[in-house]
């Protein structure tokens, strides 16, 4: 199993509607798809820490570990591609960050409104457990793949108040 981490950036400017941050990935799995910062853990990182560097990598964005909010955890299994395997995303929002997202060779990433997430071109996952960690859950789900980018099927193994 590939632990992958990712990261979800929350604001609400003063007199606006809420925002988060989530761009066009343009390297890796998902290319051309839109989706959060995040990527692979190293050796030795917690996933908390993986999600930071790989904010700050992809956007030049700083959050501190500790404020980093576990929101999800999602398995996704892709039978019918070997060479993918089974990923583990541990997924983070955070409201406390520092500076401006910066485009990095790996996505484009900026602020949106929270009410126009394009869900139609984000992985096929997403629209099934991304609108309940906005509205405050922490969700456990497990997903099967058909091909590279279909959902078969799922489950959802938990959900509780307290994700964001
Ligand atoms: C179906 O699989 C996925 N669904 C969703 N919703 N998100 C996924 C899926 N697979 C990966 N992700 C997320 C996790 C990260 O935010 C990104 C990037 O993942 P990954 O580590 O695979 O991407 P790379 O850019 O190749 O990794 P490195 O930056 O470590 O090279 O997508």
């Amino acid at each position: 199993m590939l632990n992958v981490t990712s990261v979800l950036l929350r604001r609400t400017p003063v007199g606006g509607q809420p925002e988060v941050l989530m761009g066009l990935k343009k390297t890796g799995l998902g290319a051309g798809m839109i989706n959060c910062p995040g990527g692979k853990l190293e050796p030795g990182e917690t996933p908390a820490e993986a999600a930071a560097r790989e904010l700050m990598e992809e956007t030049g964005m700083t959050v501190a570990v500790a404020d980093l909010v576990p929101a999800a955890d999602v398995v996704f299994r892709f039978p019918d591609v070997p060479e993918w395997g089974d990923l583990r995303l541990y997924f983070f929002t955070a409201t406390s960050f520092a500076g401006e997202p910066r485009e990095s060779d790996e996505i484009a990433a900026d602020w949106i409104p929270e009410a126009e997430i394009p869900y139609d071109r984000m992985w096929d996952d997403t629209h099934r457990w991304l609108p309940d960690v906005i509205a405050g859950e922490y969700v456990v789900m497990d997903f099967d793949y058909a091909g590279r980018d279909k959902v078969a099927g799922y489950r959802r193994l938990a959900s509780r108040p307290g994700g964001s």
